[in-house]
């Protein structure tokens, strides 16, 4: 097994990027989300807000008109008109054993189209059938049903034994790059990256945090897309930079409630004084 390292605040640093006068909002990168579902529309809101909250030029979101709607009741600046993008967040909020035949046309469309893939939740299952540079973002349970799906042998109580050895295993197997979520999380890739983020509160073990993770690291792989041709491994780095932020806006949003308990939003609502303390070093 490869040696583990904690990504810092400085290692973080390097991978958040300002607008500059010579940048519109398309040059800066446009977020594509397709996430969500009649069952599941807060999963939709939740990833959207965080990505808004991260700094991207757009988001553009494509789901069920219900779930348009309480999308854009929170975030009118969303746009829900298709078009080009430079990155995607795919499969929070959806459930794979269901998925309309439309949306499963639409989710291979958007693998198709070559651009970096964050995958969650119920687009786990769509890793392997592209080939632009992807990462999955599965918590335990998730990723012993895709490794069980691929015909690897594993338990959830092996997989919670040795996260590290088992996102290692799925990196390696699935070639791409994998943050597995925990109180302590992994982040790998299959040419050696390996990196801990060790998760600042406890608070974050509740529901819709893994959503608004899927945003921010939407927003960072959208607003670095121009530099996925010279450094293929970016990926791997803007996924634990995803995972620091988040556990860092978890930390100061707790700390505003006395230590008290934080939820999904409030850590959305905390990414930018996270992204802000980066940017000013
Ligand atoms: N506000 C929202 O809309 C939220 C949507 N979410 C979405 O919900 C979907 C399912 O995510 P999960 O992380 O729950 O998937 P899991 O794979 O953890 O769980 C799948 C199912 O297993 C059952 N289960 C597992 N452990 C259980 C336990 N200890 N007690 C009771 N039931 C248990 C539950 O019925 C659950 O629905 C994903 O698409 C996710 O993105 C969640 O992120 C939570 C918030
Ligand atoms: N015990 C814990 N302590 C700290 N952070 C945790 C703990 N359990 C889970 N987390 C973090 O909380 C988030 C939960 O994500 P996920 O399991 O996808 O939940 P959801 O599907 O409800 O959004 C992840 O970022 C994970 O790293």
């Amino acid at each position: 097994m490869g040696t583990w390292r904690e990504w810092t605040e400085a290692d973080a640093a390097r991978w958040v990027a300002a607008p500059d006068g010579e940048d519109d909002k398309y040059r800066r990168g446009v977020l594509g989300v397709m996430t969500g579902s009649i069952e599941y529309p807060g999963a939709a809101v939740l990833g959207v807000e965080a990505a808004h909250r991260t700094g991207v030029g757009m988001v553009r979101y494509s789901g069920p008109r219900s779930v348009r709607s309480v999308v854009l009741a929170r975030r009118p600046e969303t746009v829900t008109m298709p078009g080009r993008v430079q990155a995607w967040l795919l499969g929070s909020g959806i459930d794979a054993g269901h998925r309309p035949f439309i949306l499963s046309g639409d989710l291979q469309h958007a693998l198709a189209s070559g651009v970096p893939v964050v995958l969650d939740a119920g687009g786990l299952d769509l890793v392997g059938t592209h080939t632009a540079p992807t990462v999955i973002t599965p918590h335990a349970r998730e990723l012993t049903g895709l490794l069980l799906s691929r015909d690897i042998e594993c338990t959830l109580e092996e997989v919670e034994a040795d996260p590290a050895a088992w996102a290692e295993r799925a990196a390696a197997e699935l070639q791409v790059a994998v943050l597995l979520k925990g109180a302590v999380t992994h982040v790998c890739d299959p040419d050696g990256a390996r990196f801990t983020v060790t998760a600042s509160t406890h608070w974050l073990a509740s529901a819709g945090t893994g959503d608004v993770l899927g945003g921010i690291l939407g927003a960072l792989v959208a607003t670095h897309h121009d530099r996925f041709e010279a450094e293929p491994w970016a990926i791997t780095r803007l996924a634990a930079t995803a995972a620091w932020v988040h556990s860092e806006a978890a930390r100061i949003a707790s700390e505003a409630w006395e230590g008290g308990p934080v939820l999904a939003l409030d850590v959305a609502d905390h990414v930018p004084v996270v992204i802000g303390r980066l940017l000013r070093g």
